[in-house]
């Protein structure tokens, strides 16, 4: 077993400090981001590790707010404009201790398993399914993403769609492209007092209910909890009596088993004979097959689509048939927006990301704060205050099991606990300790201890922490 290093050479800070699963640090504040988050406190000098030995992968074209930021943490970043696949990202994901990504990195268990010191996943947008959370929690990987930073863009690019549907915008202009005037403009209306059916009332199918009502149009919504409607909009009971009703339906679901293939052939028949469907969320919930037929035959008077099932792993000419054949078919058919997964792509959301996202990696790394983690329970700690350097903050993440927090205890108990807090979610929690005099060379010897009890997440490498404190 290895054991941490505990002196930064030249200095008197201790360096066994990134928190998985069991990790040390001088409790106190960090250089510069933390100086925002608790400002009235008379900050204690912290230097909990050598930042430059964190490295970060960033990929698909994460914003440079994140990537800043995290530099200026100190943190060596390798960035990527595209995502890898499997046998890329394995290699990528070998040594690094945090990786951001957007939707298209998938980072299944067995890829996690080949991450021998990853503490930390920052998925830059909101949806969170390309992360199996379960077994990174298990491996105590601690994962966050950005709730609502891009709602706004995702619902302004539907309420454009929607007036690009009925107005048959895309072919409109794609004829002009070719040189066609074609004034002609049968089907085409207004959205006044059209019906809006929104699937999914959260973030983004709320901000959608405002926009649509202040252009006049009626919106119901269908959500399998019950929400207060926001103005007028009206919460049906079911999906059916929904699509039965609406001109336009939206969907803004997460990815679930319960979403996938949530239009179908059944859907697609019930809904209203000239309607358009709008996809945004998740490529799963339609399905595509279902949607041909139904805009072949006319039943359908349009669709849009942000996602797909499949989607090209970097930008160029990739939206073929290597997806599916399915892209043959949709690319054919007439009234149907097609746009490469960009509801949340603009400045202001991605700018908002990049410094969420970045922010909670940061105070994650430097201070093993889980506020905003989506698979852990949400723990911190405020400040220690200068000017005491006998400090240590002490992370421990294990089991869920009773007994644990009594054998931690007993552990730290020579020492004064000046504050702790834990908490768990399923089956993983989170313990962290602030704990005051520490003399360092006592420093391995509690690690050691933590660290062999049966509770704690096993962790296959003995995790960044160590190796940091060893490796070099
Ligand atoms: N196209 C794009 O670029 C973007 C796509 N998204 C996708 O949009 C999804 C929704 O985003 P938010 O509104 O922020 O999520 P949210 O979590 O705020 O809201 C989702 C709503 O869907 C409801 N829901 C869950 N399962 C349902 C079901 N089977 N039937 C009906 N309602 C159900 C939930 O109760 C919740 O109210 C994300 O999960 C993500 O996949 C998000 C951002 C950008
Ligand atoms: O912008 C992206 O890459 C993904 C946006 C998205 O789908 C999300 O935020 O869930």
């Amino acid at each position: 077993m290895t054991i941490p290093r505990d002196i930064v050479p030249g200095s008197n800070t201790v360096v066994p400090s990134t928190p998985s699963p069991t990790a040390f640090f001088n409790a106190g504040t960090s250089p510069s981001y933390e100086a925002n988050y608790f400002p009235a406190v008379p900050k204690k000098q912290l230097k909990p590790f050598n930042t430059g030995d964190i490295k970060i992968l960033l990929l698909e074209d994460v914003n440079c707010t994140a990537r800043e930021l995290l530099q200026k943490e100190g943190y060596q970043v390798e960035f990527h404009t595209t995502s890898f696949r499997d046998i890329e990202l394995i290699e990528k994901i070998r040594d690094v201790h945090v990786i951001g990504i957007r939707s298209k990195t998938r980072l299944t268990a067995s890829v996690l398993d080949h991450a021998k010191n990853l503490l930390a996943i920052g998925c830059f947008c909101i949806g969170t399914n390309q992360v199996d959370l379960g077994y990174a929690a298990k491996r105590g990987i601690t994962v966050f993403n950005s709730p609502f930073s891009n709602s706004r863009s995702v619902a302004e690019l539907v309420i454009a769609e929607v007036i690009m549907l009925a107005r048959r915008i895309g072919d409109k202009s794609m004829e002009m492209h070719f040189g066609t005037w074609q004034k002609a403009s049968t089907r085409c209306c207004e959205i006044r007092g059209k019906v809006l059916g929104i699937v999914g009332y959260g973030h983004i199918g709320s901000q959608l209910s405002v926009l649509a009502e202040s252009m006049g149009m009626s919106v119901l919504f269908y959500d399998i909890i019950p929400l207060m409607a926001i103005g007028k909009a009206r919460q049906v009971k079911n999906l059916s009596e929904l699509l039965v009703l609406s001109d336009f339906v939206t969907l803004h679901v997460p990815e679930t088993q319960e979403t996938r293939d949530l239009i179908g052939y059944a859907e697609l028949k019930a809904m209203k004979q000239g309607s358009c469907l709008i996809n945004a969320s998740r490529g799963c919930s339609v399905d595509l097959q279902a949607l041909c037929e139904a805009m072949r035959s006319g039943h359908l008077a349009g669709a849009a689509l942000d996602v797909f099932p499949r989607e090209p792993s970097a930008d160029g000419p990739y939206f073929n048939e290597d997806l599916g054949r399915w892209v043959r078919e949709i690319r054919d058919l007439p009234n149907i927006i097609l746009t490469p997964h960009i509801g949340g792509s603009t400045k202001e959301a991605q700018e908002a990301i990049g410094t969420e996202v970045g922010g909670a990696l940061v105070r994650y790394i430097n201070f093993g704060c889980t506020i905003g983690a989506v698979n852990m329970p949400e723990v911190t700690l405020r400040n220690l205050a200068a000017p005491d350097e006998s400090h240590l903050r002490v992370i421990f993440i294990h089991r869920n099991r009773p007994g644990v927090l009594r054998q931690v205890n007993d552990i730290l108990g020579d020492h004064n606990v000046d504050m702790q807090m834990s908490d768990s979610r399923g089956d993983i929690a989170y313990m962290m300790a602030d704990i005051s005099k520490v003399d360092l060379a006592e420093v391995h010897a509690l690690y050691n201890k933590l660290e062999i009890l049966s509770c704690k997440i096993p962790n296959f490498l003995m995790s960044f922490g160590i190796s940091l404190g060893l490796s070099h």
